[in-house]
């Protein structure tokens, strides 16, 4: 990839910053300081501001504020409705903005199915990527609507407007280290929003099937490999993983009490182009070009498994899913419903540092290592996925291996990059 370097070296000043820097507002307050010579009309206009504020009807939490249904475009119903059209399925995306969202969107489009997107484009990690797949989307004739899936208002109208055939439910707060920052994200999301989703599902006439990511991290301090379903999923080594079983055992509730049809999908650590900047194989990418040093954590390995074979798992899920048994009213089930759990991995674990060297290679750069012990930061030390009941049930069948994937993502990476370069 020698053709790669004058490209590279030109990278550096527009590669996104690591997501170490979100924090939460309340945070800001420490740095609030009085000025010693606030006057007496800076007192007199602090007075006025305090009593408009208390005075003034309450107003919704920012996050309620952009999700109101009054904020989205006036035309959203319009556009949800011709987004839906398709052949075959009808599927609302959710989470459809980031990475196995937007793959996943993409792929139902192309084959004919209709699908309508729902993401809240948050700031866990660069906004500007989530913006780029939406627009990618879009030139596919895919509508995503700014929203958030805590919406129940939202997303009543939206089953109301589109009687959705299924659910592929992809919105979630990802990755394991960052629950220690923001435990509340993952409580907020894949609790809360999974509850009101689900609730949304249930009251939906007709009720869609449901297809959701939960994730390899259920298996938690197990030792025992390869992970296979039947495997106890009771020891989570963080809260990420916590909120992610907790999802699988509301599903089961769900399933059981309202007859929605549930199946959960645990994937284990995809990445591809179109990735997330979070995840380990982008941001040593990112700082192996930049020169700066990478962390690498001693006897770490992960079954990581490439996005197009995850898309098909999804795809596959959703084409197997038999129907919800509830009714409109209230959801009493007429029958038993389907819940089902696989899951998606490559089923060849591989050191980090092999990640690494892979990289290297494909940037030709020598990356700036150092080797720790792992952190307790809620990682797991393996991952290994036994898919054979996925290969059985729903014909799932990984066959790209990491070099092969590592190079696609290097490819778009550097283009993605190198254009982004371009229209600054
Ligand atoms: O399989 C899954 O279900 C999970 O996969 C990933 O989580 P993880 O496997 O931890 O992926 P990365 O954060 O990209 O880490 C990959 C490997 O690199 C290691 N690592 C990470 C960071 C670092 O600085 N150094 C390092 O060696 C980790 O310990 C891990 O072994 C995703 O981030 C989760 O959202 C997803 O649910």
């Amino acid at each position: 990839m020698s053709q790669l370097k004058p490209i590279l070296s030109h990278l550096d000043p527009i590669i996104p910053s690591s997501t170490g820097k979100f924090k939460s507002a309340p945070y800001a307050f420490h740095r609030v300081r009085f000025h010693p010579r606030l006057t007496l009309w800076s007192f007199l206009l602090l007075f006025f501001v305090l009593l408009l504020f208390f005075c003034s009807p309450p107003a919704a939490s920012p996050a309620g504020k952009r999700r109101s249904l009054h904020t989205l475009s006036p035309n959203w119903e319009i556009k949800a409705r011709n987004s839906a059209k398709g052949g075959g399925l009808t599927v609302l995306v959710t989470g459809a903005a980031g990475f196995v969202g937007t793959h996943v969107a993409m792929a139902l489009k192309k084959r004919g199915d209709g699908v309508v997107g729902l993401d809240n484009f948050n700031s866990y990690y660069e906004t500007g990527l989530k913006k780029a797949r939406k627009s990618l989307l879009e030139r596919q004739g895919v509508f995503i609507i700014e929203g958030d899936i805590n919406d129940g208002s939202l997303l009543a109208k939206l089953f109301e407007i589109v009687h959705f055939s299924h659910v592929m439910h992809l919105a979630a707060q990802a990755g394991v280290r960052y629950a220690m920052q923001n435990p509340n994200s993952y409580i907020h999301s894949n609790i809360k929003g999974f509850v009101s989703l689900l609730e949304a599902c249930k009251n939906a006439n007709p009720q869609p099937s449901i297809v959701w990511a939960s994730s390899s991290s259920v298996y938690g301090l197990n030792s025992k490999v390869p992970f296979s379903e039947k495997d106890r999923t009771d020891q989570p080594a963080s809260l990420y993983a916590a909120t992610k079983k907790a999802g699988e055992e509301i599903a089961h509730t769900y399933n059981h009490i309202y007859g929605l049809s549930i199946t959960g999908l645990r994937f284990f650590t995809v990445y591809g182009p179109w990735g997330r900047p979070d995840m380990a194989y982008y941001f040593f990418t990112k700082d192996i070009l930049r020169g700066k040093e990478i962390k690498i954590f001693q006897g770490a390995a992960r079954d990581f498994t490439y996005i197009d074979d995850v898309v098909k798992g999804c795809l596959a899920a959703l084409d197997t899913a038999k129907k919800s048994t509830g009714s409109s009213s209230g959801g009493a089930k007429r029958g038993a419903a389907q819940l089902r759990i696989y899951n998606l991995g490559n089923t060849s674990p591989v050191p980090v540092g092999k990640l690494v060297s892979i990289l290297e290679k494909l940037l030709e750069v020598k990356a700036r290592k150092k080797v720790l012990q792992m952190p307790r930061n809620g990682d797991v030390l393996f991952t290994h996925a036994n898919v054979s009941l996925a290969r059985k049930e729903i014909g799932y069948n990984p066959t790209v291996d990491l070099e092969t994937g590592l190079a696609r993502f290097v490819k778009w990476y550097v283009s993605y990059y190198a254009s982004k370069k371009k229209t600054v």
